[in-house]
């Protein structure tokens, strides 16, 4: 269910109130409110819309007001007609028609409004037109006859979580689609308690099925901070501090420049003509790997290194399998002139010679891990030992949603860029935000998380998540984790983990070294659980040949790793108008060597 928080008047408070990610933000156009808007809407973030509420107000005003304020909302309290909201339609936003109750309504009403509106909103009936702070009973709203979804309104506060959490099992809640908050969380008009809004989104995500990470670090079951005595003051110095610094405008703004300016987004999302043909549906690719550095991995860690640095940290380590994640790390240093030490598994260094070379010389050192199968897993556990060797001075940049409580949130929260640009793009491209499908690969699972982000409570949009079977989910050559893991803990949280009877860890394996790690994400083991996700496994033969499908068909080399998204299209047929999005991690210039010798080319 989506938030919006109504009435903002002040300009500090409005930013303070953005950091909460509701999805629309209230500003009431209405002189002879408290709240009445009188000033200019700082910049938000793309993901939060823009709600002008009116009572009354002359068309051409709500034209304007529309216009100055780049709105993409408008909420109208007064006797406005359905010939009114009509003419509003031009303006190519969402109308949201508002009704008030009080003990019984007539849905008649409602008729002619239907197709020309986005949303019914219920509000209270009182001596206001609106903010009136108190509930009616939502009981009058299991005889709702359409399927309009709608906003649930009035008087609603941190006292009505438990009777929020009954409606939405109620037949009445089918089509809510939104709640709306405003007078209960005021500290006065127009001016919001942040403590108190933080409070009940916590208690909402805790009492609905929330797909987030809770305070405590868990999705679901998954997740937590498992570690040892020695890691704690550095795990928890950023868990005290992660959500914070990322809130704070500076960091923000560095943070968007240099995604821009450095990494070169927003990555297009492409609609892929030709793959679109052939599959008979509508696919669209998010370039990721049109990114500086040639993957999605440079958007955490871009994060990670002004993270590093407010927290006065100036020797980084990171773990690598493909290499990809090292490049990245390495870059960064190289920007931010810190010292650079990146793990990567002996069999990876191999592998992938080329990242290797591009790390040396952007000054990085690279450290082989020359333990267990030598890859991802054992660089990774390398780069915790030294981290426990080293507390004070070093940041570890952790390189997927993997890792202790606040890694995996951290980490996502950055990649998150990716699927706030697919909403616009999408929306630019089709008229809709939300896709059928989100489809990305998933070895720990950071191009997925940021891919999903977005998506997560959006139920009309289905999540695919697609893992390696390399050479077949039961070969004992796999790391197809959903199928074949079970709970456990790996790099300090708890998972969903390929493991012996005893609980010793299985050696994974896939063609791809991005992939070929034993677990996955908590949030992805908590999407797996939930049925949130459907996972599906795709083996080696047919990621390459997906790989190879793309260059053919659309003139671009993708990563291995992200070839086994795009095999999906072989296993699943999607309708002819089913609007697909695949998160095209990588670039395959480093996996030229792979491709050459599988293909014999
Ligand atoms: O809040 C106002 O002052 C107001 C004035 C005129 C029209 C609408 C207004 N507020 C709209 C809202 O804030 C909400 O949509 C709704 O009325 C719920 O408010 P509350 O009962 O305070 O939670």
């Amino acid at each position: 269910m989506k938030l919006k928080i109504c009435g903002m008047k002040y300009q500090e408070n409005m930013a303070q109130v953005a950091n909460l990610k509701p999805d629309y933000l209230g500003f009431i156009f209405y002189e002879k409110s408290a709240r009445n808007f009188d000033t200019t809407i700082p910049k938000l973030p793309k993901s939060i819309k823009k709600t002008g509420v009116f009572v009354n107000e002359p068309i051409d005003s709500v034209i304007d007001k529309v216009n100055t304020h780049k709105l993409q909302a408008v909420q109208l309290h007064g006797k406005e007609t359905p010939e009114y909201c009509k003419s509003l339609q031009i303006l190519n936003i969402e109308i949201i028609k508002v009704f008030s109750i009080k003990n019984e309504f007539n849905f008649e009403i409602l008729k002619p409004y239907e197709t020309v509106c986005n949303y019914f909103l219920f509000d209270t009936k009182g001596k206001l037109p609106g903010g009136n702070g108190y509930t009616f009973d939502w009981n009058v709203l299991n005889n709702y006859p359409s399927t309009k979804p709608f906003f649930l309104s009035g008087g609603i506060g941190l006292e009505q979580v438990q009777d929020i959490k009954k409606f939405k099992q109620s037949k009445a809640s089918k089509y809510c689609y939104a709640l709306d908050v405003n007078s209960k969380f005021e500290i006065k008009p127009g001016l919001k308690d942040i403590s108190l809004l933080k409070d009940f989104i916590n208690k909402l995500s805790n009492n609905i099925m929330n797909y987030n990470v809770d305070d405590k670090g868990y999705y679901g079951e998954f997740g937590g901070a498992f570690i040892p005595e020695m890691l704690y003051p550095n795990v928890e110095e950023l868990r005290q501090n992660y959500i914070k610094i990322m809130a704070e405008p500076d960091f923000k703004k560095e943070f968007d420049k240099l995604l821009k300016d450095y990494v070169g987004r927003p990555s297009p999302l492409y609609f892929a003509k030709r793959l679109s043909e052939k599959y008979n549906t509508k696919v669209y690719l998010k370039r990721e790997d049109l990114n500086h550095t040639g993957a999605h991995k440079i958007n955490n860690t871009i994060g990670q290194i002004l993270m590093a640095k407010r927290l006065g940290k100036h020797r980084i380590i990171a773990e690598t399998g493909a290499g990809q994640h090292g490049v990245a790390t390495a870059t960064v240093c190289a920007l931010m002139g810190l010292e650079c030490i990146v793990y990567m598994g002996e069999i990876d260094i191999a592998r992938q010679a080329p990242n290797v070379a591009r790390m040396k010389m952007l000054g990085a050192k690279v450290v082989p891990a020359l333990s267990g199968s030598k890859t991802l897993k054992d660089a990774t556990n390398e780069a915790i030992r030294d981290w426990i060797n080293n507390p004070v001075n070093t940041h570890y940049i952790i390189g997927s949603a993997i890792g202790p409580h606040p890694y995996p949130d951290m980490v996502t929260r950055f990649q998150a860029v990716i699927s706030e640009e697919i909403k616009w793009q999408l929306k630019e491209q089709e008229g809709r935000e939300n896709p059928d499908y989100v489809v990305a690969c998933i070895g720990g699972g950071s191009n997925a998380a940021g891919t999903y982000y977005h998506y997560l409570h959006e139920e009309d949009v289905k999540i695919i998540a697609v893992e390696a079977a390399g050479l077949g989910v039961d070969s004992g050559e796999s790391a197809a984790t959903s199928v074949l893991g079970k709970e456990g803990i790996i790099h300090g949280c708890k998972t969903l983990l390929m493991q012996s009877k005893d609980g010793q860890i299985t050696e994974p394996y896939s063609i791809s070294a991005g992939l070929d790690y034993p677990g996955v994400g908590p949030m992805h083991a908590h999407l797996c659980k939930t049925g949130r996700a459907e996972f599906m496994a795709v083996t080696d033969n047919d990621a390459m040949n997906a790989g190879l499908d793309l260059c053919k068909l659309e003139g671009i080399i993708p990563a291995i790793e992200s070839s086994h998204a795009l095999a999906i299209f072989e296993q699943k047929t999607f309708k002819p108008d089913d609007v697909v999005v695949v998160s095209l991690s990588g670039r395959g210039d480093k996996d030229l060597n792979n491709y050459i010798e599988y293909f014999k080319i």
